[in-house]
């Protein structure tokens, strides 16, 4: 009991004696030796046992109980650092806080050295992460299943402006976070042929006879909800060689053919895809989500038998979310295992894989709707390929039944597209398959049902419902913007944390003047820690006064990074014009990945850096801009840029943005939005209230007429002199020494398809922001709409989201677990 005392004890001086211990007995060091990992580590290892203790529980509840269980897949997981989430839902940070200090460490400096698992690229992923923490919260029996990269998204560096990339070795110094499960390995085929022949019951049966067998490791990370004693399971899937040394070949003296196998496995999950929306049908990437969806449903089947809860029951014991297409393979995949494996006939299967998976589509952008060509396909997953053309014939004939004599129709639903060299259409695939589909905003789930998917929707309208992305307030509030948490909780006790709606009651301190002078002085607590951090990485001195207005998010041309570029050429060259102009100062800040191959994202990077070099220099401004870049944006540095935000940047063409979730994040850390009406934007400004929102541009209706009707960018450019003045200076040279080559292609795009409307929306973005800096001039009407802002977001927490799904589409209830051993 002592033992167990000090290992789950939560004051404290128990803490600070089992965080001794580990240094001793884990890293076996003394302090005089002990290095900040040694620490770091020693004290992961300390959260940790009090996490095992309620991760135990939580897994020998469901067993008992045989638990409905959410299993989302999703190939990313963006989950950040652990230590202080779990501090946080632990309720133990303020304690840890205190004991290091009390052992002359820094709490905040044993975070940093935390390397963040970044297995994800963007929204999507950290979507996931978020929602791993609310179904926790919610007590809600879940499973995340994915793939453990060795290499997560690379580390950014900038060199001379651009953006470089280097090896992301988040493993390097281990992971205190996880348990490798050997014991729950998996077996999966890739490659070789198909055989048919008929059982001795007379039944014809397939084989699949694979050239190519891997092992899937399973690692398992506890994720502990906020202030409840659920602690569900992240299960990571590691690929490796069955056998890891192959004798014979080393015998005959082929010592590469000896490891051939062990190399060639391994890479299925060695590195995640830096592609963020555009799909690029790499034969590695199609690998690796077959691997981690057969990883994942043999598993599933193994937990079931291990409940001896009967196959056909599969669909009631598991209701599986698609994080997107990448693991839509597993509706297939499900039927292969029930059917050869498990001997089911086609209808059986088919009911329970249909009632198991639910589909969620996250970017309307055609370049990244996954379709695999045949050859490739069926070269691969061989049994896949037939099994999918049975599914597709079903389907078909299902279509002409409900619309007759539509061979159009027909061509368009099909799994397969017929064009070119043929292609299986993922999406297709994952409607079918899925007796629930849903987009991740309201506008977004719209588009979809009268554009994307219409054919879909019009087929089963009864599949198709909204559900509008949310954010962790425990990650996003509690950690990274502990004195607001605090003066919120001081104001209307700590339930918002668990229940977000409850914010609304702090619209009743709006406008105490104390309260306001609170508000604005955490504001400028968190904008002086960043002007600290920009000095540090940046050697760049920025006003704590002045407006900081960010934009941080992967780099995409409908993200629009370079329409506000164009607002801060435009302020430059009103000031080269008058260097007397009276100016609010600014702040820009950038934060964001291209991917490595995308050129325009990474030379919008190039030319970030070129105009702050220029800006950030030049006398006639003095210091009123200043334009930062700042490198590796990941789940770490949001932390830090989210509290420190007056002004969010969310300015995507309309229509093009599924929803947004950096934009919940700035509002509840009190910034005040500048955006169109696309995504989740729109829900935002409606909860919020239009007087408290920046909007500005065309709406997506006026975009689809506009593209209809033929849009000549260059008409706005010859119309609006200071569109051609902010462009003529970009295309001079005058950003980069006199070379008029080098940002050419972006310029040259602009003037002649602008696809994503800059120059339709330049005028509308640039009088909304003239307002903004009106607004900031006057810090109590300023102050006043940030309160609200922050009030009235109570709807975007992730919670919210999760409550949606369970009552929806998992229809899976809570289940309370007892801290009994
Ligand atoms: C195949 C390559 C690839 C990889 C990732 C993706 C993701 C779907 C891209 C993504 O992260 N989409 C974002 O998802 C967020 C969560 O729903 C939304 O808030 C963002 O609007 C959407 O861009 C598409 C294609």
């Amino acid at each position: 009991r002592c033992e167990l005392s000090n290992r789950t004890g939560m004051d404290s001086e128990t803490l600070k004696r089992a965080f001794l211990n580990n240094l001793f007995y884990v890293q076996g060091k003394f302090p005089a030796l002990a290095t900040t990992n040694d620490y770091y580590m020693a004290l992961a290892y300390t959260v940790r046992d009090r996490l095992l203790q309620r991760w135990i529980n939580t897994a020998a509840t469901y067993t008992e109980l045989g638990s409905r269980t959410v299993a989302y897949f999703s190939a990313e997981f963006l989950m950040g650092p652990h230590l202080g989430n779990n501090l946080i839902n632990l309720g133990i940070y303020d304690q840890v806080e205190q004991g290091m200090a009390e052992l002359g460490l820094s709490l905040d400096e044993l975070q940093e050295e935390e390397e963040e698992p970044g297995l994800g690229n963007g929204g999507l992923g950290r979507l996931a992460a978020c929602y791993l923490d609310s179904l926790a919260t919610l007590d809600i029996p879940s499973l995340g299943y994915g793939i453990r990269y060795e290499f997560g998204i690379f580390d950014q560096d900038i060199r001379d402006g651009w953006q470089v990339e280097r090896t992301d070795k988040w493993l390097s110094a281990g992971n205190p976070w996880e348990i490798a499960r050997p014991e729950w390995s998996v077996e999966i085929k890739l490659g070789g042929h198909t055989e048919h022949y008929t059982d001795d019951h007379g039944n014809y049966r397939s084989r699949w006879v694979p050239d190519q067998v891997v092992k899937g490791i399973p690692y398992d990370t506890p994720i502990l909800g906020y202030q409840t004693n659920t602690a569900n399971t992240l299960r990571l899937w590691t690929a490796e060689a069955p056998e890891s040394f192959d004798f014979r070949s080393f015998n005959s003296g082929d010592y590469l053919g000896a490891v051939y196998e062990k190399m060639i496995s391994e890479n299925i999950s060695k590195v995640l895809y830096p592609n963020d929306d555009s799909s690029q049908g790499k034969q590695l990437r199609l690998t690796q989500q077959f691997f981690f969806v057969s990883c994942s449903l043999q598993d599933m089947i193994r937990i079931l038998h291990g409940q001896n809860l009967p196959l056909e029951n599969f669909h009631k014991k598991f209701a599986v979310q698609l994080n997107d297409t990448h693991p839509a393979i597993s509706v297939v995949e499900l039927m292969r295992l029930l059917i050869d494996h498990h001997q089911m006939d086609w209808e059986q299967a088919w009911t329970i894989t249909h009632q198991t998976f639910a589909y969620t589509n996250h970017t309307l952008l055609p370049e990244a709707l996954e379709r695999w060509p045949i050859e490739l396909f069926g070269s691969l997953l061989p049994r896949h390929l037939e099994l999918i053309y049975e599914i597709n014939q079903r389907f078909l004939d299902e279509v002409r039944i409900k619309f007759p004599d539509d061979e159009e129709r027909m061509i368009r639903m099909s799994l397969i597209d017929e064009s070119g060299e043929r292609y299986v259409r993922m999406a297709h695939l994952a409607c079918v398959g899925s007796h629930a589909i849903n987009g991740v905003a309201a506008l977004h789930t719209e588009l979809l049902q009268k554009d994307v998917l219409r054919d879909f929707y019009e087929m089963y309208p009864h599949k198709f419902t909204n559900k509008t992305n949310g954010v962790t307030p425990r990650r996003f509030m509690v950690l990274s913007n502990s004195q607001l948490s605090k003066l919120i909780t001081s104001k209307i006790g700590d339930s918002w944390i668990k229940n977000l709606k409850e914010l609304q009651q702090l619209e009743q301190f709006v406008d105490d003047a104390g309260f306001q002078v609170e508000w604005r002085r955490i504001k400028q607590h968190s904008k002086t820690e960043l002007a600290t951090y920009i000095q540090n990485n940046n050697n760049i001195t920025v006003d704590p006064d002045s407006l900081f207005d960010i934009q941080a998010k992967r780099f995409h041309e409908y993200k629009r990074q370079h329409l506000s570029l164009l607002h801060i050429v435009t302020l430059y060259n009103r000031i080269k014009a008058n260097p007397d102009i009276e100016i609010t100062p600014r702040t820009f800040i950038f934060g964001g990945k291209a991917a490595p191959g995308y050129f325009m994202a990474k030379l919008i990077i190039k030319l970030i850096n070129s105009v702050g070099n220029v800006v950030n220099r030049d006398p006639d401004v003095r210091g009123r801009l200043k334009v930062v870049f700042l490198k590796d944006y990941n789940v770490k540095l949001a932390q830090r840029i989210y509290p420190a935000a007056d002004l969010s940047e969310q300015i995507s063409t309309a229509g093009k943005e599924a929803s947004g979730t950096g934009n919940m994040k700035f509002a509840l850390n009190g910034a005040l939005t500048i955006g169109t009406l696309d995504g989740a934007n729109v829900e935002i400004r409606e909860e919020v209230g239009e007087e408290n929102f920046f909007l500005f541009g065309l709406t997506t209706e006026e975009v689809y007429h506009k593209r209809a009707h033929g849009y000549r960018s260059r008409d706005y450019y010859h119309t609006n002199a200071e569109l051609k003045l902010a462009i003529d200076r970009i295309a001079s040279g005058f950003f980069s020494q006199g070379d008029a080559e080098l940002f050419r292609p972006l310029v040259d795009d602009l003037l002649n398809q602008d696809q994503y409307f800059l120059f339709a929306d330049y005028a509308s973005y640039i009088a909304c922001q003239d307002q903004v800096a009106a607004v900031y001039k006057d810090q109590t009407k300023w102050t006043r709409m940030s309160i609200l802002n922050a009030a009235r977001m109570g709807k975007f927490s992730s919670d919210r989201s999760i409550e949606d799904y369970c009552r929806d589409i998992w229809k899976v209830e809570p289940v309370n677990v007892e801290l009994r051993q």
